[in-house]
């Protein structure tokens, strides 16, 4: 069993592709935790955005995998989450630079623009590149230090 448990959100337009993914991943033997949306009836990515940062903001998951019709959204609202570093990624190489160097937590999809074969290629990359240290440290470090100035 794998220890890394990752938290799963969508919208409508990413509802799909969040059941193929959590089954991939639960297949893969990651413990998965699911916040919506349950359906494809329109409704709001903030709100699952939301509820996947705070899973990552408290510890409880370690990743976070969220899914609209261009990944866009979500990214922006997650991103005004406390110690979320969200990456909307598009190619598995970049999720692996966004791991390597970024340390990112939470990686966000485009439905409506990558296939299911894509999807699976990002998340598997996401999931199993580590974070690379070393200068990369200095520079997160650095986003944090920018989030810490803005915050109450
Ligand atoms: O936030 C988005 C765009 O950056 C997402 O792609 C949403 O899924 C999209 O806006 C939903 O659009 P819809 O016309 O309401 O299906």
């Amino acid at each position: 069993m794998n220890k890394i448990s990752v938290v799963l959100g969508s919208d409508h337009a990413g509802f799909e592709m969040k059941e193929q993914i959590r089954q991939y991943l639960q297949g893969r033997g990651y413990f998965v935790q699911d916040m919506g949306c349950q359906g494809t009836e329109s409704c709001d990515y903030p709100d699952f955005a939301l509820a996947v940062g705070e899973k990552i903001r408290s510890g409880e998951c370690q990743r976070g995998i969220l899914i609209c019709g261009t990944g866009v959204g979500m990214a922006i609202a997650v991103n005004k989450v406390p110690g979320v570093r969200a990456a909307n990624v598009f190619d598995p190489a970049i999720a692996v630079l966004a791991r390597e160097h970024n340390d990112a937590n939470v990686v966000t999809l485009g439905s409506r623009f990558i296939d299911l074969e894509k999807a699976r290629e990002i998340v598997e990359k996401f999931m199993t590149t580590d974070f690379a240290g070393d200068r990369h440290a200095r520079r997160v470090n650095k986003i944090s230090e920018i989030e810490k100035k803005y915050s109450l």
